[in-house]
């Protein structure tokens, strides 16, 4: 198990897509275990390379950690999955995982989109894309300050992705105003090279629902935001 879940009790392991899996291709696995090796580091006191990652768990629903799914049935809320998250066949749609470096407050996500999100022949589908890019820019709102909603989200399409192709989605925090946050990101090929996509999101972090638990109870940022 990666470090990250062993500090969840057992109850909560279902609730945790465990990663990497066997469909995760070599650039996804170097570019995973670099930011690992880092966040590792970090989080054991080790070599300071000066890039301080913290690797954010891989949780696939919410509605175990917070308020929500009033139209749902009991039965129906207990299957509620993450849309990002939710088809089991490992590599057919979203591969992904989130890393955060509190210092310079910006997450990285590394993303293998696979054969299921196709859009245009043989690459990625515009609305797939526009998922990754509110999911890594709405987790990173909320680990800034509070769970959030999306209110705009503004993305240009500056050239295909490739089905199962490997890309980097970064994040930086642009302004803080209130309980605004504003983000911008960049989707781009993992050598940096090939620009893919670039979005500005606006999130306002709200009181539509109440957190239960701690999701992210290894995540320092995330307790001293939720305590
Ligand atoms: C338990 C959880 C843990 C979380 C850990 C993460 C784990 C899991 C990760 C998954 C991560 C996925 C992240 C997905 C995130 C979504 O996809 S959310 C779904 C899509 N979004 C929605 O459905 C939002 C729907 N809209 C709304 O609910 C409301 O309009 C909003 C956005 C909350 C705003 O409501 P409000 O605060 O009542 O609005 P209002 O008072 O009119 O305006 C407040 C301010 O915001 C500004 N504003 C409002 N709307 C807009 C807009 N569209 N554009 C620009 N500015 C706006 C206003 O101008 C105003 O500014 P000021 O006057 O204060 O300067």
């Amino acid at each position: 198990l990666h470090w990250s879940t062993k500090l969840l009790s057992p109850a909560s392991l279902i609730y945790i897509t465990f990663l990497p899996n066997s469909s995760w291709g070599k650039e996804m696995m170097e570019l995973y275990n670099h930011y690992n090796r880092l966040s590792k580091e970090a989080t054991e006191g080790q070599e300071d390379h000066g890039e301080e990652w913290t690797r954010l768990p891989s949780y696939n629903r919410t509605l175990k950690y917070a308020t929500g799914g009033a139209y749902l049935s009991k039965i129906i809320q207990s299957k509620a999955r993450l849309f990002t998250r939710n088809i089991r066949d490992p590599g057919a749609a979203f591969e992904y995982v989130l890393f955060f470096r509190q210092d310079k407050l910006k997450c990285v996500c590394i993303f293998q989109a696979g054969h299921l999100l196709e859009g245009p022949p043989g690459h990625v589908h515009g609305g797939a894309i526009a998922t990754m890019i509110d999911t890594v820019t709405g987790t990173h709102a909320s680990l800034l300050s509070a769970p959030v909603m999306t209110a705009n989200l503004n993305v240009n399409y500056r050239s295909p992705i490739p089905l199962g192709s490997t890309v980097l989605i970064e994040s930086i925090l642009d302004k803080e105003d209130g309980r605004k946050m504003y983000i911008s990101c960049r989707v781009t090929s993992t050598d940096g090279s090939k620009l893919h996509t670039e979005a500005t999101g606006n999130f306002k972090s709200g009181k539509l629902f109440i957190i239960k638990h701690y999701m992210c109870i290894n995540c320092k940022f995330y307790l001293n935001n939720f305590t």
